[in-house]
């Protein structure tokens, strides 16, 4: 679960407001998308919510944890890909993987499960042994994605985890979205894919300026716009419209 309430985030001393009174609530089992055009805010929440940012104002609840207070156990619960992933070039993908599941605590026999199994499901078991630096760059991002979710976090944050990845992979990505959610756990993502969003999601919310302007199902979102029919990404463009 995850709650994120009143949260603001300023840029350049308050000049620019990149997060203003945000919140909201992702209930368990819920697959939720971040949607917004671009630099509206999703980049900078996300990082609120993974606390590598501390916000001005609010609070960041994980699973009933707040963030500010006890951020070990919040960041514990969490597994976060960023939208540029910072990896060690000179490193294996393996002692990649090794160093994490080391910060994590993840003991040995769980850790080669975890690794056979997630790099199994995206294909990247033979070039474990190779150097990151010779990777391409859909390849460091099955190898983040892997790192993120090695110590089984309940809450699962994503900066547009898609980008990058192969159809192969999208799909897999898509089924251990799925299967986690149906386990009663979490996932939150941006996404500028409105029809996977559309399809995969329970519920998205969409920003525009920092602040929240749509939150619910897709019919919840209808209900809000006047074509009321559309499909999701008829409806942001009508919600996004520019000034
Ligand atoms: N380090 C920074 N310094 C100053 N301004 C920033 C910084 N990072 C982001 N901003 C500004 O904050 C606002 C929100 O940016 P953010 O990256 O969170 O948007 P986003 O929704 O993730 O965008 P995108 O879809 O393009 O990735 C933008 O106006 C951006 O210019």
């Amino acid at each position: 679960m995850i709650e994120l309430h009143k949260l603001r985030k300023s840029y350049d001393g308050g000049r620019v407001w990149a997060v203003d009174d945000l919140s909201l609530t992702v209930r368990p089992g819920e697959i939720f998308g971040f949607l917004g055009p671009n630099g509206a805010g999703k980049t900078t929440t996300l990082r609120m919510m993974a606390g590598i940012l501390t916000p001005d104002a609010g609070r960041v609840v994980i699973d009933g944890i707040d963030m500010a207070e006890r951020p070990l156990e919040a960041k514990r619960r969490i597994g976060f890909v960023p939208d540029t992933p910072e990896v060690y070039e000179r490193l294996t993908g393996l002692e990649y993987l090794r160093f994490l599941a080391d910060v994590y605590g993840v003991d040995a026999r769980r850790r080669r499960e975890r690794i056979e199994r997630l790099a199994g499901v995206f294909e990247l078991e033979p070039a474990l042994g190779d150097r990151i630096a010779s990777y391409s760059h859909g390849m460091r991002q099955k190898l983040v994605l892997i790192g993120a979710l090695l110590h089984d976090p309940p809450v699962w944050i994503l900066d547009e985890p898609m980008v990058g990845l192969d159809p192969r992979s999208t799909h897999e990505l898509k089924n251990l979205m799925h299967e986690h959610a149906a386990a009663g756990r979490t996932v939150f993502f941006s996404t500028h894919l409105l029809d996977v969003a559309e399809r995969l999601c329970h519920r998205v919310a969409i920003i525009q300026k920092g602040r929240l302007i749509a939150c619910g199902t897709l019919e919840e979102l209808r209900a809000q716009a006047a074509a009321g029919s559309g499909t999701l990404e008829s409806l942001f463009l009508e919600l996004t419209h520019h000034d």
